[in-house]
């Protein structure tokens, strides 16, 4: 298979990930961190089950949503409108976090829950045009480590894949949601539950 990043006990390298696009930190919180958090947030946070329109067909989407931000601004994504609902004391708290270490004031978060391995996000890209030109997108997980793989629009053979686990942080910088696509895909192992939070700022 493509070029999977490794384990160095317990910590992974980033030395085959492409730095310009993506940059990964493990542990950025606390494996304890990480778990209060999840909990917290898979029974305070509205989560939606979206759907999607595919082949003429009213699909569910493979994952619930939530869309969390600073007003009352909306948000187009895979042809459904998001109205954000207002920031939670643990989210400003992560947030608070994300936007210390990225020097980036944040003002709006996607969150995804992937209840097991059948949950999955498609091959996309987030390149609305609410996020400008090459955006800083910051990724955080919470939960059971799955893998994050991204490949080129032009080549699919150019790939890298990296697990995202639990406390870990990812930033998605430079022409990754122009000339690149990502996705977490399906577990054919029994998984458990992971929450991840996409930290954007909508223009
Ligand atoms: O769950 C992830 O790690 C990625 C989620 C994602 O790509 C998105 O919400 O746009
Ligand atoms: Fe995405």
């Amino acid at each position: 298979m493509e070029q999977l990043s490794f384990f160095d006990g317990g910590l992974q390298s980033t030395r085959h990930l492409p730095l310009h696009l993506l940059d990964y930190r493990s542990n950025f919180f606390t494996a304890g961190e990480g778990k209060g958090f999840m909990e917290k947030l898979k029974t305070d946070i509205d989560w939606k089950q979206e759907t999607i329109q595919m082949y003429g067909k009213l699909l569910n989407t493979p994952r619930l949503t939530a869309w969390y931000g600073d007003n009352e601004k909306t948000y187009a994504y895979s042809g459904n409108k998001y109205f954000p609902m207002p920031w939670t004391p643990e989210l400003l708290k992560i947030k608070q976090r994300v936007d210390e270490a990225s020097g980036i004031r944040f003002n709006s978060v996607l969150l995804n829950y992937y209840r097991n391995g059948n949950d999955s996000v498609a091959w996309h890209a987030d390149d609305e045009p609410e996020l400008g030109r090459n955006p800083i997108i910051a990724s955080v997980s919470f939960g059971q480590a799955r893998r994050f793989d991204i490949r080129h629009k032009e080549d699919h053979k150019l790939r890298h894949s990296v697990e995202l686990e639990n406390g870990s942080l990812l930033i998605m910088k430079g022409d990754l949601q122009h000339n690149w696509e990502h996705r977490v895909p399906k577990s054919t192992k029994a998984v458990k539950e992971r929450i991840n939070l996409t930290f954007r700022v909508i223009g």
